[in-house]
């Protein structure tokens, strides 16, 4: 073992028993890694990617082979650790390190274990919300077989709440004590995570005495974060933010405690607070999808192509008058070739941009200086995207190019036109 000057470990590196081979392990704490050698293979964690490390249960391991074998009371340790997969699926790995001694088997574990607790975005504690209808109804079941063990693997503590109707958990986030938490998961599809996400905004709001029906109110920021487990129809939200909608990969991320701010909308009606939103905000055909959907629960999944199959014969449209603000300070453009993918560099910049933002000036937006533009006529379809609101179903989504957290939304007016022409617009999402 290393001692800098000083004292302070900076890490670790021993000869240890891997299967039937001997191969050299080195964790490097300044560089945040753990690399094992050995068989011509090397491989590396990054430490932030380590889920958990026990002390192995050589009942449960089959030990009656391998270079250990030698060794008179055999001791070891398993690293539990991220996989990456292909196309953003997360997968958790482990491996096994078979030591000479107990003693250096409780060092290596000791100093995992120190370098896991320096992980300060790690949750603790989490409240989480199941939404048993969601979806194919599936939310309990994924919950407590794909995404409970993993939680539990990681040392994380939860209080389960299951929902028994609409809004129970939008209701219940204004009564419990919410700072005991690090953050809220919610199992179920889009609309589970809008009821938490209402719950925990007005819940901050109503606590520091903010009236959302002011449209003008400066918002008090919300920083506990949500998790979102997905197991409901579309999980646009799920999808866009972490590039799959996979209950495993969206645990882990959780887990090693990521985050992607995202920005969101409020939309009033004559200074009466309405909704908030984060993904879609639909006048139009996507609006009297939505509307005619909810109505059509009972078919699952499926109530999407009916309802939109029927909205799209209706071919109603709309005659009304849209006034906005052009961005200013955005670093792209809706018109971007390149789509919003998870670990967007431009959602990383717009980030920065505008937490800096935030330092000189809060909340408070430059709207009052900003020239309004105004478009009348009649519309099919009139939406408002914040993110690219991609989904397995449409994985490229209604807007690609949306970023993440950029302060501002993508505006798509679709005017009145045949159903021919708005076949084939909509055939290309
Ligand atoms: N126990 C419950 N009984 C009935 N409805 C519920 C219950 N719990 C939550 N809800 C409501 O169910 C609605 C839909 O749930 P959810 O978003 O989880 O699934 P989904 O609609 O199938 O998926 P998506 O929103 O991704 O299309 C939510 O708006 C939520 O308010």
């Amino acid at each position: 073992m290393e001692q800098p000057p000083g004292g302070r470990r900076r890490g670790l590196v021993s000869s240890l028993a891997l299967g039937q081979r001997s191969c050299e392990v080195t964790l490097d704490e300044e560089r945040g890694l753990l690399a094992w050698r050995g068989g011509g293979e090397n491989c590396f964690v990054p430490t932030s990617e380590i889920i958990a490390v026990e002390e192995t249960d050589l009942n449960k391991k089959q030990h009656n082979s391998g270079k250990w074998q030698k060794m008179a009371k055999p001791h070891a340790f398993t690293v539990y650790y991220v996989k990456k997969a292909r196309n953003h699926r997360w997968r958790c790995s482990d491996v096994t390190f078979w030591c000479v001694d107990e003693q250096l088997c409780n060092q290596w574990i000791q100093a995992l274990k120190e370098l896991l607790e320096l992980q300060k975005a790690r949750p603790k504690q989490l409240l989480v919300y199941i939404n048993p209808y969601g979806g194919k109804r599936q939310g309990k079941r994924i919950y407590e077989q794909k995404v409970a063990p993993l939680f539990s693997l990681a040392s994380i503590s939860t209080d389960v709440f299951i929902t028994e109707r609409a809004n129970h958990a939008k209701d219940n986030l204004f009564e419990v004590n919410i700072n005991k938490y690090d953050g809220v998961v919610c199992v179920g599809g889009d609309g589970m995570f809008s009821e938490v996400m209402h719950g925990l905004i007005g819940r901050m709001q109503k606590d520091s005495g903010i009236d959302q029906n002011n449209p003008k109110a400066p918002l008090v920021q919300c920083n506990i974060r949500i998790g979102i487990i997905p197991a409901g129809s579309t999980d646009c939200i799920c999808y866009s933010t972490v590039g799959i909608s996979d209950p495993v990969t969206s645990a882990l991320h959780i887990i090693v405690g990521d985050s992607q701010p995202l920005d969101v909308s409020s939309v009033h009606h004559n200074n009466t607070f309405l909704k908030y939103t984060v993904s879609l905000l639909g006048y139009g055909f996507y609006g009297d999808i939505l509307k005619d959907s909810e109505k059509k629960r009972w078919m699952g999944p499926m109530r999407y192509d009916y309802s939109g199959f029927k909205t799209f014969l209706s071919h109603h449209c709309y005659e009304g008058t849209i006034s906005f603000q052009p961005a200013k300070h955005t670093l792209g453009s809706p018109r971007d070739k390149d789509s919003c993918r998870t670990g967007c560099h431009i959602c990383r910049q717009s980030e920065q941009q505008l937490a800096e933002q935030r330092k000189k000036c809060g909340l408070k937006h430059e709207e009052d200086e900003e020239e309004w533009k105004v478009i009348k006529g009649k519309f099919l379809a009139i939406n408002v995207v914040n993110m690219s609101c991609a989904c397995p179903r449409s994985p490229k989504g209604l807007s690609p190019a949306a970023h993440l957290a950029d302060g501002s939304a993508d505006l798509i007016l679709v005017r009145k036109c045949s159903r021919f022409d708005f076949l084939s617009l909509t055939s290309h999402l």
